[in-house]
């Protein structure tokens, strides 16, 4: 694998007044790779994204995207840089149809004209197989393309980093495989991916490697079958006292 480091976390903190949610958290994401983030509810794995998108102010720390230190760029700039995240509670336009989602979350992304925005999004409604859902509401659509929905709007900001927030919870086997299949197609076309994700499987079907969350700190990291072995690991994301 290319080891080029695309992102580079360096002692992230964050306290919500006396309460410390993340604590010197510090990691690599190599270009080109799908780094999967697991940990307990409330172990800061949101705000981490949060950390990096923009969405919030870190306490301490470093971020940098390449070269250029993230500190003060709104999240908008970090959009237009390269980072593009879902939320654990999508928040399309539901008003607006799926493909109008896209074309503001392309406009968003920037660097296009309006013809090439139209043609870039309608590639990402195929890739994420919502062609035939263009002009539905996107209030109108079932979980799995709301969704594919999400992602879409992610990849329609066209991201060199894009931070999924656990979407494959409550999907089938088979959605939960399709959900799988399409994270590995945008990993294959060069995206690099973090993956926070309670759903197991799905995580480790795809991601090369793995980083675990507890309090706030950084308890593991590595290569996901040796990850999960880890006994650590094993007692605080699953219950199982080694
Ligand atoms: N805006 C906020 N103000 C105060 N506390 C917050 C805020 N946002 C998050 N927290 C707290 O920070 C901690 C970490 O939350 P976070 O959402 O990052 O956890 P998580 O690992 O993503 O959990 P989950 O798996 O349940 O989504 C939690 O205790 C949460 O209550």
């Amino acid at each position: 694998m290319d080891r080029e480091i695309l992102l580079k976390a360096r002692g992230v903190s964050k306290s919500f007044g006396a309460v410390r949610v993340l604590h010197e958290v510090s990691f690599d994401v190599h270009r080109g790779e799908v780094l999967g983030i697991l940990g307990p509810n409330g172990a800061g794995k949101t705000t981490l994204f949060n950390m990096i998108s923009g969405d919030m102010r870190a306490s301490g720390g470093e971020i940098q995207l390449g070269d250029t230190a993230l500190r003060g760029e709104p999240p908008f700039r970090r959009c237009k840089m390269g980072i593009g995240r879902t939320y654990q509670i999508p928040r399309p336009y539901s008003g607006m149809t799926t493909f109008e989602n896209l074309l503001v979350a392309a406009a968003f992304g920037g660097g296009r004209s309006e013809k090439k925005s139209y043609a870039f999004c309608a590639q990402v409604l195929r890739d994420c197989e919502l062609s035939d859902k263009a002009n539905v509401s996107a209030g109108a659509l079932t979980l799995i393309d709301r969704k594919r929905l999400e992602l879409a709007r992610a990849l329609a900001s066209d991201p060199k980093l894009l931070l999924l927030d656990e979407i494959a919870g409550g999907l089938t086997d088979d959605e939960s495989k399709a959900l799988v299949a399409l994270v590995r197609r945008i990993r294959d076309r060069g995206i690099t991916i973090v993956w926070i994700e309670h759903v197991l499987h799905a995580l480790m079907a795809v991601a090369d490697r793995l980083l675990v969350l507890n309090f706030g700190e950084k308890i593991a990291e590595g290569v996901p079958t040796e990850v999960i072995a880890l006994p650590e690991v094993q007692r605080v994301y699953m219950g199982i006292e080694a």
